[in-house]
């Protein structure tokens, strides 16, 4: 190991502290890098795994970082790189290796998904760092070297034929370490003074599974606020891993994907920042999905319960976790723009109800337009199962059951509406999982079994959930009725309807075929457009990829 990213490994706090920094050609300099002030307070960046996925955009970082360093003091968190999408990103295939390795067969399946993540960090570290071999060459055995640790891992669960969550934790790790370590030899090849901080071992108390509460999370924030100011130094740039651990119950388990954007806030609250900031591939929150609805419009700010509900229901904005955090803290997030970051982006903020119903908001917005959503989003992948009671049991005695079976099985229901008889509950899949027959997939297979000594099940696949979510919405009526008329009206026909759990919320199960033609005529006819919001940047979307069209054959509508 060299003393370029690793020189000083704080074993005890799990950083990795950077002693001598390179120039930008790679060689070691005592001096002409430039590094950030501390007397500047500290802006806490994070980095999604788009945005950290290739060379190109790991020196977009990197010139982002140059250009706030006169600002503030940056401190970057990253996720794990994703070149293309989350689905298909380092993460994902780190998930996928660990499944594979309790797979009976060789080892050659979960080995070759090491073999690829290390060919793509290899390739983003030689494409973003031409010009300085030396850094190159470290990195390099850097990257071999987890990828080895990685590999090995993988033998030993393989051996031992189990997982424990926590193991599954230690292989997810990787993700954010190796995307880390590149991206502050990144930095350190364009003159900035950077340090990688491997928060992976950075909760040195035992919590068991119960404690992971608010004491937990501030625990958290006051040991990433040590950690990164000992690593950082005077004036180093700190570039931490988005992944904490050991988390009670486990990181993947007890706070799930996206786990970084929760990172970035617990490290903003340590260090008191004064914002965090999440950078994405899109300028901010758009009223809708901005690949799929090219009307969509940027939203200047959304509330944090608006925000987190969008999350939940298919917009992956932010980690709903994140909010509760930075905003008890008092500290601003800001959703930004990697590739236009000149834009002012999203700010996400409480609002004070009182205010916003004031007159002079009301003479500034006409009144009918108070009443509608925020954004409408799409949740792809769902199934519904029905359930007929065979009435063996009284409803409640049948509603427990059913509830019992899901916990058992640790699913998760998205939406769910009950009858005196009949259950109807809609649930996300995943959709690389083999499926039967019925488009269920193998993993649910018990439960259905399960559900079917209860009484009648069937299956609808291919579904995605619908849903308007705004603030507006609360003291509203009538606001239901508009979007299923509009609905109506486009041919949609409605599966399943959910209003009532979260006041800012409708939701509604529709076949995965009328989708985009659903979106598109709730945003286009729903939503108005609020002031100030700007249109969806055709550059973004282009990004991103073309809007599906839309399909025909959308069902009869029945609402
Ligand atoms: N309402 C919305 N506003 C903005 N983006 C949205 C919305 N709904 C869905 N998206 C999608 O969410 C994605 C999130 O950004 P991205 O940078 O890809 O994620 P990550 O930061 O997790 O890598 C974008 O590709 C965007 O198209
Ligand atoms: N890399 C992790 C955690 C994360 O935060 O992801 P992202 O920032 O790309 O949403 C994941 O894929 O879940």
């Amino acid at each position: 190991m060299t003393n370029m990213l690793h020189n000083n490994a704080a074993a005890s706090n799990g950083a990795t502290i950077n002693g001598t920094r390179p120039a930008a050609n790679g060689m070691m300099a005592t001096n002409g890098a430039q590094s950030a002030s501390s007397a500047l307070p500290w802006v806490a960046m994070k980095f999604g795994g788009t945005s950290v996925g290739t060379a190109e955009r790991l020196l977009a970082v990197s010139d982002i970082v140059r250009s706030q360093l006169e600002h503030c003091r940056p401190v970057l968190v990253c996720s794990a790189m994703s070149s293309v999408k989350k689905a298909s990103g380092t993460t994902s295939l780190l998930l996928r290796a660990a499944e594979q390795a309790l797979h009976a067969g060789g080892e050659s399946t979960f080995l070759s998904i090491v073999d690829q993540i290390s060919a793509n960090h290899l390739q983003a570290a030689r494409e973003a760092l031409p010009n300085s071999p030396d850094l190159l060459a470290t990195i390099q055995s850097e990257i071999q070297s987890e990828c080895q640790k990685l590999g090995q891992f993988l033998r030993a669960i393989r051996i031992i034929d189990e997982i424990s969550p926590k193991s599954r934790d230690i292989i997810v790790s990787t993700g954010e370490k190796l995307s880390c370590m590149v991206m502050t030899a990144v930095l350190q090849s364009r003159g900035i003074d950077a340090v990688f901080v491997n928060a992976d071992r950075v909760i040195e108390q035992e919590f068991n599974e119960s404690e992971l509460n608010q004491d937990f999370y501030d625990y958290v924030a006051r040991r990433l606020g040590e950690v990164v100011r000992d690593a950082a130094g005077r004036d180093a740039v700190p570039v931490v891993t988005g992944f904490i651990g050991p988390v009670p119950g486990s990181l993947i388990q007890a706070v799930g994907r996206g786990y970084t954007d929760l990172t970035a806030a617990l490290v903003a609250v340590g260090l008191h920042a004064q914002e965090v900031q999440i950078w994405k591939e899109v300028d901010g929150i758009f009223t809708a999905d901005p690949r799929k609805v090219p009307s969509a419009r940027l939203l200047p700010s959304i509330t944090p319960d608006e925000a987190a509900e969008l999350t939940y229901y298919g917009s992956e904005v932010i980690h709903p976790f994140t909010m509760d955090q930075v905003i008890r803290a008092g500290v601003p997030i800001r959703i930004k723009n990697t590739f236009n970051p000149s834009g002012a982006g999203t700010i996400i903020a409480p609002v004070d109800d009182a205010n916003e119903c004031s007159e002079s908001l009301i003479s500034r917005r006409s009144f009918e337009d108070l009443k509608l959503p925020t954004a409408v989003t799409i949740k792809d992948s769902i199934i519904v199962l029905n359930i007929r009671s065979n009435r063996k049991s009284n409803s409640h005695g049948f509603l427990s059951k059913i509830f019992t079976i899901l916990d058992r099985h640790g699913v998760i229901v998205d939406l769910i509406t009950t009858s005196e008889i009949h259950v109807s509950m809609a649930l996300a899949i995943d959709e690389s999982e083999d499926l039967n027959e019925l488009g269920v997939p193998k993993s649910l297979n018990y439960v259905v079994t399960e559900f079917g000594k209860l009484g009648t099940v069937s299956v609808l696949p291919r579904q995605v959930i619908l849903s308007a979510v705004g603030r507006h919405m609360k003291h509203m009526v009538g606001t239901a009725s508009k979007m299923f008329n509009v609905m109506a009206t486009a041919g949609v026909n409605i599966e399943m309807i959910s209003q009532g759990a979260s006041e800012i919320n409708i939701s509604c199960v529709i076949a995965q075929e009328s989708a985009i033609v659903a979106l598109r005529a709730v945003h286009d006819r729903f939503i108005t457009l609020l002031d100030g919001a700007a249109p969806a940047d055709p550059a973004v979307v282009a990004v991103k990829g073309a809007a599906s069209p839309a399909r025909n054959g959308v069902a009869a509508g029945k609402v």
